[in-house]
């Protein structure tokens, strides 16, 4: 009978030890060699304390999409208040103990946060391509820069320092450099990941710990950026992830433990999140969206020109918040600038996002899509011509047919009234403007809300620079365009945003300053 229940305890023993390896297996494991319409995800995809949680209610919700197939990924439950106080609550714990390492011992960590992720590249992702449905050639991209990032800010991490100032009397002060505490990171789904790490390795780097709410309809890769910086060494709840849309982002930017909130996404939402944080009196960094434009003289070199146009209005499906889709062409070359554009952009190739040779992967959602098309269709009815695609666009292979695809789309004779020129499309839609003179474009370049980023293509270096510095934007790309890099400062103008994200200036919106004051002498009191 002994020796029985000794076999029975040893069995229930070895297998509660092969569920509790399972459950502690990292995502990505589970999700190694990712590939279209196979993918099941069973994990949930919260994490706090340092482990992937279930949200409680399951009963509101929402269906995540495989944008090339259409096909459900899972349904995602959102984070409720209760929950949204315990990622917080964890996060707060953890600060306290990261915020007293040395910059150098938290650089450390996160260089190996960047080695690991570097050694899982193209699983990443590959599960960046199901779940946001651009072309793997791209999502690649996006993940190395998603490394570059986290490497970056390890490098930045020691270098965080104050000033030393001397004061009449031989006094001085000196300033430290303080992380801010608690922050909220919610981001958009068209660079699910680099979003995720573009806000959280500065915050981290600084001391800081994050919550972070990635978009609901892009949810899986910011988890699994958790485990890589659980596995890297951080303290358990320095980075979580909770899941939900407009009410579970609204629960964090009302928390009184969070101390700032740093948003990716569009105007209309910025502007909520930013009274909501008013509330608080919580500093936010807002990267907003953007309609800008791109400017090209005659006297640019024009094959360089049509590359950067295509660079400019053709990446993530035209789904990039900087994109130059205000194609301003200087009259004399306007024909042969549209008939090599138009030549380039019926040449890329639209389908399944996951071999090489695709160009074009599949848009966002249905709806995404859908008011896209619409997009093209009102720029028809207000006199613009399409001169190439801007039609849906249905894959031979049967896998994909349910897939949200359309042809890349290039739009002639438009105006600067009309809405495809006044309103963010978030899709591949270039619209083409003649003009004449210098001076007219920028009055016309300027001429909106937005001031996210802006090109412009000339031989003329002093026109160039001149240019750039007329425009109305945080960016301004010479004689090339989106050519971002985790190096160097990014963040709108006007109503595209508040705020930088990378390069050193990011330093200044994840850290505050504090003045201490030193007295050599006796006390000169008035009183
Ligand atoms: N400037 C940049 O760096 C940048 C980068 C990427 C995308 N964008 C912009 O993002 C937009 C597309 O992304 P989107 O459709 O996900 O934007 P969105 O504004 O609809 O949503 C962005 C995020 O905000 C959350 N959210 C929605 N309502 C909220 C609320 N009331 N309180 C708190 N959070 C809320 C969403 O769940 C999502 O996580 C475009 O306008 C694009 O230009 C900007």
């Amino acid at each position: 009978m002994h020796a029985r229940l000794l076999r029975h305890f040893f069995f229930f023993f070895f297998l509660r030890q092969k569920f509790l390896k399972m459950s502690q297996q990292p995502l990505l494991q589970l999700l190694h060699n990712a590939s279209l319409g196979s993918l099941e995800l069973k994990e949930p995809l919260n994490f706090w304390c340092g482990a992937r949680v279930q949200a409680r209610s399951a009963g509101n919700a929402e269906p995540v999409y495989e944008p090339a197939t259409g096909r459900v990924l899972c349904d995602l439950p959102p984070c409720g208040a209760e929950e949204v106080d315990q990622a917080v609550r964890s996060a707060h714990a953890a600060y306290l103990k990261w915020s007293r390492l040395s910059g150098m011992e938290r650089g450390r960590v996160l260089l190996e946060a960047a080695r690991i992720m570097r050694e899982r590249l193209v699983d990443i992702a590959k599960v960046e391509v199901v779940n946001n449905g651009k072309t793997l050639t791209e999502a690649k991209g996006n993940i190395h820069m998603a490394v570059q990032g986290i490497e970056y800010f390890a490098g930045i991490a020691p270098t965080l320092a104050g000033q030393h100032i001397q004061m009449p009397g031989g006094c001085f002060a000196y300033t430290r450099r303080e992380p801010l505490g608690v922050c909220v990171g919610i981001g958009a789904w068209n660079f699910p990941l680099v979003l995720a790490v573009m806000k959280s390795a500065p915050a981290l780097a600084c001391g800081n710990a994050m919550v972070y709410k990635p978009s609901p309809m892009a949810p899986i890769t910011a988890v699994i950026l958790a485990e890589i910086y659980k596995e890297a060494g951080v303290p358990d709840g320095l980075f979580n992830v909770v899941q939900g849309g407009a009410e579970t982002g609204s629960l964090l930017c009302h928390h009184p433990m969070v101390a700032k909130v740093s948003f990716t996404g569009s105007v209309p939402t910025g502007k909520k999140v930013m009274e909501m944080a008013a509330k608080g009196v919580k500093q936010v960094t807002l990267e907003l969206g953007g309609k800008s434009p791109l400017i090209i003289f005659k006297d640019c070199e024009l094959e360089n020109a049509v590359k950067g146009a295509l660079m400019a209005n053709f990446l993530t499906q035209g789904q990039v918040c900087c994109n130059g889709t205000r194609v301003y062409v200087q009259r004399d070359i306007l024909p042969q600038f549209l008939e090599e554009v138009v030549k380039r952009t019926k040449a890329i190739a639209v389908g399944d996002p996951m071999l090489d040779g695709t160009r074009m992967g599949a848009l966002i959602s249905r709806p995404q899509l859908d008011k896209v098309l619409g997009f093209v269709k009102e720029a028809q009815k207000q006199g613009a011509r399409v001169l190439c695609g801007g039609e849906p666009f249905v894959p031979s292979d049967p896998k994909l047919k349910g897939g949200y695809f359309m042809s890349p789309c290039v739009l002639d004779n438009c105006r600067d009234d009309m809405t495809c020129v006044k309103e963010e499309i978030f899709g591949p839609v270039m619209s083409v403007m003649p003009f004449d003179t210098e001076e007219e474009v920028l009055q016309r370049a300027n001429n909106t809300t937005f001031g996210l980023a802006s090109g412009v293509f000339t031989r003329d270096v002093a026109r160039a620079h001149r240019v750039a510095e007329n425009l109305q934007a945080g960016t301004c790309f010479i004689n090339n365009y989106n050519t971002n890099s985790v190096v160097v400062p990014f963040g709108g103008y006007k109503m595209s945003g508040i705020g930088k994200e990378n390069g050193q200036a990011v330093i200044e919106y994840y850290t505050q300053l504090k003045t201490v004051v030193v007295e050599m002498g006796d006390v000169q009191s008035l009183f």
